[in-house]
Formats: C-alpha cells, sequence, structure tokens
C-alpha cells in the first residue's frame, strides 16, 4: 500500500510508502517537530530503504518500532538497526493505525459528501474512502479476533447491573445545582480504598497559568477512588410513579447510551413513546451510563442543605416525592467554572477548549438537538496526559430534542425557551409567543459558545452581573474587546457552530493554505492532516485532545463548508466559491 503524501509547498510530491511515512513522522515528532516537513519526508524515504544507521537515525527507528509493538535488533559491528519482521507484515504498522479513522471517515465524512457533495467532493473522497476501506477489510481480523472479544466481555461482565442504588458505594457531595444532587460514586465489586492520600490532584498546568494565580498549584477532585458520579434529580412533580418520573425527566436521558435503561422497563418500551431522542456518542458530550428510578436515600448533607426537597418520610416539612431518578456518569475532576476560577488558560488551550465546545455544538446541531443552558457550571473538564483541558457538555434537563426538529412552536408564555436566561441568543430572548410564532434554535448555543470565549480568554463574561449587557438589545459595539492573545477565530462564533469550529481548524493547523488559497494546497493539507493523524493514532498521543479533535474534523469534513471557513479567514468568500466550483 502505498500513500501519496503531497505537501505542496515544502516538496511537490512525493511517493512514499507506509513505512517510509512512518519514519518520517515519528523522526521529525523525535526531533520535538522542530525539522521542516520537507527534510523529514527526504529521510522518510531513505529510511525506508531498510537500513538505518545507529547514531542520527536509531531514535527514529526506535519510535516506528515501539509504534509498530515490534523489538529493534540492533546489529553493533555494522552499527545498523533493523526492526524485526521488516520485510513480512512491514506495513502492518501502518494498517493498525488507519484502523479508527478510515472507519471514522467511512462513515463521517465520506457519507456526507456522497450525500451532499460536489462531484469534485466526492471524487476525493472517493478515492481516499476506497483506499482507506481496503485496509479497513485487511483489519477485519485483527479488530474481531475472538481473544481480544473475549476479553472485552468479561471486563463488562460485573457491571452488567447497575440499575439499582444497591449496585454502588455512594461518597461525598460533589455538585448541587437547582434540580439535582450530584455525588461521587463506585461499583462495590471495585471498593473505594481508604487512602491517606488528599482528595485533590495537582494538575501540571504551567502553560495555563496565569501570572496572577501561579502561586497556587492547580488542584481538583481526584476521581480515582470514585469513578462515577450520581446524580439525584429531585423530584417536586405530581407523582411518584417510574413512568410520570420518566416522562417528566426524560430530557435528563438525551445523552445515555442504549443500555443506560433497564430493558423491561415498562415506560421505555416504546409503548408509551417516552423515550426522548438519543445523542450519539461525542468525546465532548456527557454519556450517561446508567438511569433508573429509586426511594430518595438520605444522603450526606441532604437535611442540612437540601431539606425542602425531600420526601415526608425523611423530614416532615419537605415537599419532595418518594422515589426519583438517578443518572449514573463519569465523574469528571471539576468544572469549567471552577478550573477558569482557578487558572486563565494560555492561547492554545482557550482555543482548544472553545473548538470543543463548537464540536459539542455542531454534533447536537446535526442530531437537531438544541442545549439551551449552555453555562460553564454545566461543562465538565479533565485533563489529557499532557495536561491539556477535555471538556464535556453536560446536564441536558433544559435541552430541546423534539421530532420536528430545532424549531420550537412558541404559541403561548407557558412554552419553556430554555434555561439559561443570561446567555439566551438574541432571536430565542426576543421572540414574542403568538399563533404560528416559531423559535429558531440552530444557532442559539453557538451563540452561548460565543459568550463564552470571554471567559475562556480570562475576561468577565459580558451578559452577567447586574450591570452586563441583555441579549435581547445588545449592540455589537457594546462588546468589551478581547485581549490581543485571543485568537481571530475568537471573533467569528456567529456564523454556525461547524463553520467556526472550521475557522479554528484550519487557524490552529492549517495557516497555510491561506497563504497560498488554492484548491490543491487544500487538498495536500487535507491529505497531510489525515496522514499525520493517522499515524498519531496508535502511540500515547492518539489520545490527546489535540488528536481527537483533529480526527472529528477530519471525520466531518465537507468541503462546502471549510470553504465558507476560509472564506471568513480570508474575508474572500467569492475567491474560495470561484475555486471550489467542480
Ligand atoms: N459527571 C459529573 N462529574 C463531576 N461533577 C458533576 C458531574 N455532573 C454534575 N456535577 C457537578 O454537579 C453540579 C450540578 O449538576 P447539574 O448541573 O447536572 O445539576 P442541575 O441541578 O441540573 O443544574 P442546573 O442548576 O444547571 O439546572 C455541576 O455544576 C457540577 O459541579
Amino acid at each position: 500500500m502505498s500513500l501519496i503524501l503531497a505537501n505542496q509547498r515544502c516538496v511537490n510530491k512525493l511517493s512514499l510508502n507506509g513505512e517510509a511515512l512512518a519514519f518520517a513522522i515519528s523522526y521529525r515528532s523525535n526531533k520535538g517537530g522542530k525539522m521542516s516537513v520537507k527534510h523529514a519526508l527526504r529521510r522518510g524515504l531513505e529510511l525506508g530503504k531498510s537500513v538505518f544507521q545507529l547514531g542520527v537515525f536509531k531514535p527514529a527507528a526506535r519510535v516506528a518500532a515501539k509504534f509498530r509493538g515490534e523489538r529493534l535488533r540492533v546489529s553493533r559491528p555494522t552499527r545498523t538497526v533493523q526492526p524485526q519482521s521488516f520485510l513480512p507484515g512491514r506495513y502492518r504498522f501502518f494498517r493498525l493505525s488507519l484502523s479508527g479513522l478510515a472507519a471514522q471517515l467511512q462513515r463521517g465524512g465520506f457519507r456526507r459528501v456522497i450525500n451532499g457533495g460536489s462531484p469534485r467532493n466526492r471524487a476525493f473522497f472517493l478515492a481516499f474512502g476506497v483506499g482507506l476501506g481496503l485496509i479497513e477489510k485487511d483489519l477485519e481480523e485483527d479488530r474481531t479476533s475472538a481473544a481480544l472479544k473475549k476479553k472485552v466481555q468479561s471486563a463488562l461482565k460485573p457491571f452488567s447491573s447497575g440499575y439499582s442504588l444497591d449496585d454502588y458505594v455512594i461518597g461525598k457531595q460533589i455538585g448541587k445545582g437547582c434540580n439535582a444532587a450530584v455525588y461521587e460514586a463506585a461499583a462495590p465489586f471495585a471498593p473505594p480504598v481508604e487512602s491517606k492520600r488528599s482528595s485533590l490532584v495537582e494538575v501540571n498546568q504551567t502553560e495555563a497559568q496565569d501570572e496572577r494565580k501561579k502561586t497556587e498549584p492547580l488542584q481538583f477532585n481526584d476521581t480515582c477512588r470514585f469513578p462515577l458520579a450520581m446524580k439525584m434529580i429531585w423530584n417536586m412533580g405530581p407523582s411518584s410513579s417510574s413512568d410520570a418520573i420518566l416522562q417528566s425527566m426524560s430530557m435528563e436521558l438525551v445523552p445515555s447510551c442504549p443500555e443506560a435503561l433497564k430493558e423491561n422497563q415498562p415506560a421505555l418500551d416504546g409503548h408509551f413513546g417516552l423515550v426522548p431522542k438519543r445523542l450519539n456518542i461525542h468525546p465532548n458530550v456527557i454519556r450517561v451510563h446508567r438511569a433508573f428510578t429509586a426511594e430518595v436515600p438520605l444522603l450526606p448533607g441532604a437535611q442540612e442543605e437540601y431539606p425542602d426537597v425531600l420526601p415526608p418520610r425523611l423530614n416532615p416539612l419537605g415537599l419532595g416525592r418518594n422515589r426519583t431518578l438517578f443518572l449514573v456518569m463519569k465523574n469528571y475532576p471539576c468544572t469549567l467554572r471552577q478550573y477558569l476560577e482557578k487558572c486563565v488558560p494560555s492561547r492554545t488551550h482557550g482555543s482548544l477548549m472553545l473548538l470543543q465546545l463548537l464540536e459539542a455544538v455542531d454534533h447536537l446541531c446535526r442530531q437537531e438537538i438544541a442545549h439551551r443552558d449552555l453555562k460553564s457550571d454545566n461543562v465538565l473538564l479533565e485533563f489529557d496526559h499532557m495536561g491539556c483541558p477535555r471538556l464535556v457538555v453536560a446536564d441536558f434537563g433544559c435541552c430541546l430534542a423534539e421530532d420536528s426538529g430545532l424549531k420550537l412552536r412558541f404559541s403561548s408564555s407557558w412554552v419553556n425557551r430554555g434555561g439559561n436566561s443570561c446567555l439566551m441568543a438574541p432571536e430565542v430572548a426576543t421572540a414574542v409567543p403568538g399563533p404560528g410564532v416559531l423559535i429558531d434554535y440552530s444557532k442559539a448555543d453557538a451563540w452561548a459558545v460565543g459568550a463564552l470565549a470571554y471567559e475562556l480568554c480570562g475576561l468577565q463574561n459580558p451578559f452577567y452581573g447586574s450591570k452586563g449587557l441583555e441579549s435581547r438589545n445588545y449592540r455589537e459595539k457594546q462588546l468589551p474587546a478581547l485581549p490581543d492573545s485571543a485568537s481571530d477565530a475568537f471573533r467569528l462564533v456567529r456564523p454556525s457552530a461547524r463553520v467556526a469550529a472550521n475557522i479554528l481548524h484550519i487557524s490552529l493547523w492549517g495557516r497555510r493554505v491561506l497563504d497560498e488559497r488554492k484548491l490543491r494546497t487544500l487538498m495536500a493539507w487535507l491529505q497531510c492532516q489525515s496522514a499525520v493523524v493517522l499515524l498519531k493514532a496508535h502511540g500515547p498521543q492518539g489520545r490527546s485532545v489535540e488528536a481527537e479533535l483533529q480526527r472529528s474534523f477530519l471525520a466531518n469534513i465537507d468541503l462546502q463548508e471549510l470553504r465558507s471557513a476560509v472564506g471568513f479567514l480570508t474575508y474572500e468568500p467569492d475567491l474560495w466559491d470561484s475555486l471550489l466550483q467542480p
């Protein structure tokens, strides 16, 4: 299998086999990424000739061999390094690293382009998709190997339950909102070990910290002992029946996985039409792993912190119902708000965080779901192995997930417009109820992300506080200036989440596309990005926030949308229009 990696700016066209490309990329990353692409590719070609000089090329050879899961055989007398099994199965590493993306590209980008793209789009993705498809076929054996399947099944077996409170050990309270309390939890078969260790973990985030706050180390909740979070929603409704609870709180189930509810749950087998729209999995959207109803227990802090919502069984003056809904999710170390209280993200981290929010919103839009309550309390945060924040959008209690799409019939003032009035998009905030009035939520979440961008730059959100702007009547010129350090793309969130996300992707990783403004450059950049992402996928870097974002971008490519993004960045949409016409 060979891959044509065309880097128009540096080298005109280099035909590389997988082996050479693997070496080129690993060699370059070994040099701290400082070497030019052209130089690295040339080296890759040389290295692909099968003999590796011990001195200069050893690090590259070692990295590439490590990727392949092979050991290096070093032959001292001739000072050559040769990976074992170099000839048979020589492309094994390369094939393996392609698998995830190939499937993703075929399922995502390829499908979308086939449906709506121009013939030129189609040709490009057809070639790319078919290439990857061949590899994919080859990989079938690897992926469905019986041994691996068995291992995964046995690891999941103990947690095939989890549909009652008795299936969990519940720890301390980790959060509270207007509608729920959230507790740390663990499965009893993995009992949390009592440790003398502090329940806080320190995050190595020197890059992210603002000068003002550098003296304090960044500390967040340690989630190792209790890897799960259990949200107990307060039931103030008219009934304690499971059906009524599931019906009134059904929006909380939108981000749930298919196994979250017990199969024989009577209210959710389709007869009553209570199953809400379910979101597909996405790295920047919370996943609810279990959801069940149970009697409200007396959990730590309940009598002091939320006595009024307890049932009379637990507090004679309480107004809550006896049963309620519980959701089980991953436990995250902190919310975006807690993180921003402790530090101001660097320009890079800020851009990556904004990009993740936009990717999450774009994912929701594609499935015709609007969150309607985006704020920093509803964004949870963890860190990848390099200390980069990974964000997930949580709390879908106010979302709009109707079969009729993102337009809500606003016939009377009793219709709920959504949760967060401060960050309500102008078109939602100014809507006046009446016959035939529809509120369009397709860009509402993207607007809220635009307001959150101020917080990501370390500024106060201009729509908060007694002197804050009101979304219903503010003017663009009233918005405070963003700091000079903010990426240009921060200023352009209004178009749509997808276009704004593309703008950020290009300004982070594809600046050269803007310099040359040729379709060929754009294509070459996409191919280059694909190759780099494929190669990264196998190592630890593959799990970084950056790699996840790049994968997601490539899997969702639509040249028309990409064109809009480039148009925004160059302020010459017409130029790109003409270039990209079939
Ligand atoms: N999976 C989780 N991991 C860690 N903390 C969480 C998790 N889910 C929620 N929390 C914490 O609990 C708090 C309240 O959760 P959530 O926002 O879901 O409750 P709510 O009552 O629906 O909120 P709202 O007031 O916005 O309606 C969050 O702000 C956060 O601090």
